[in-house]
């Protein structure tokens, strides 16, 4: 089989506090549509992208998952096999913004470490604030992970999110990581570059910055098995 003919498939959770946009971002980003009403997700859904990243097509199969606590049970088993986290909280949401150390854990528990993009949601919101940029940036810090912010009302770095998760993956399967003791050890300055944040208010990061992902009818092809143990639970 030629290398062309691969794809790759990645399976993505969107966790956080209920009403953060979870699902909102995923609508979103896979079918370009946005919506004022609120309607709790019950258990979770699921909807995928196709993109291409670093000349290399990539599925992403992106699970959206309940907030509330209720469905927590449920949830939690749909975070098997995910190659990346989205962690989200709402810029005028101070709970959802406490709970995201949680957030990750619980995710960690199943997953292990995997590549996590926080995101402040509802920037456009900012009047609001509930969270100053500091905390927020000391947070993603704290969880080793970039802070992007994002309102998907206004369709603000959205897109930024989910490349920058599909190329950290790609990387990862390329170069698969140093445990974490030798990562720590050995490349500080790795670490730290990936803490790096995205704003809003980047003009180089803004909406209008999409023009290279590619949208493409789903063709019948044979897949990396670079899913480890994704997707069993199908
Ligand atoms: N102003 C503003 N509102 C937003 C934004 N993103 C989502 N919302 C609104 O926030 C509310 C909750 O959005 P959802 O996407 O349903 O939230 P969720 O995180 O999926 O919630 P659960 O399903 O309960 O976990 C909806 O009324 C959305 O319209 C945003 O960027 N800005």
């Amino acid at each position: 089989m030629r290398e062309e003919e691969l794809e790759v498939a990645l399976k993505v959770v969107i966790v956080g506090n209920g009403g953060v946009g979870k699902s909102s971002m995923i609508q979103r980003y896979c079918k370009g549509t946005f919506t004022k009403d609120y309607k709790k997700t019950i258990g979770v859904d699921f909807l995928e992208r196709q993109i291409e990243v670093d000349g290399e097509e990539v599925r992403l199969m992106l699970w959206d998952t309940a907030g509330q606590e209720e469905f927590d049970a449920i949830t939690k088993a749909y975070y098997r096999g995910a190659q990346a986290c989205v962690l989200a909280f709402s810029t005028v949401d101070r709970d959802s913004f406490e709970a995201a150390h949680s957030w990750k854990l619980k995710v960690e528990n199943e997953c292990g470490e995997i590549p996590t993009v926080i995101v402040q949601n509802k920037i456009d919101l900012i009047d609001q604030s509930v969270v100053n940029p500091e905390e927020a940036d000391l947070l993603a810090r704290a969880l080793g992970c970039r802070l992007i912010r994002t309102s998907v009302k206004e369709d603000l770095n959205v897109v930024a999110v989910f490349r920058h998760l599909a190329s950290k993956c790609l990387q990862e399967l390329r170069d698969p990581p140093l445990h974490d003791y030798d990562y720590f050890a050995a490349a500080p300055a790795t670490f730290a570059s990936d803490s790096l944040t995205i704003s809003t208010f980047s003009p180089s990061h803004s909406s209008k910055n999409n023009g290279t992902i590619v949208l493409r009818p789903h063709k019948q092809k044979k897949k990396k098995n670079v899913l480890k143990n994704a997707c069993r639970i199908l």
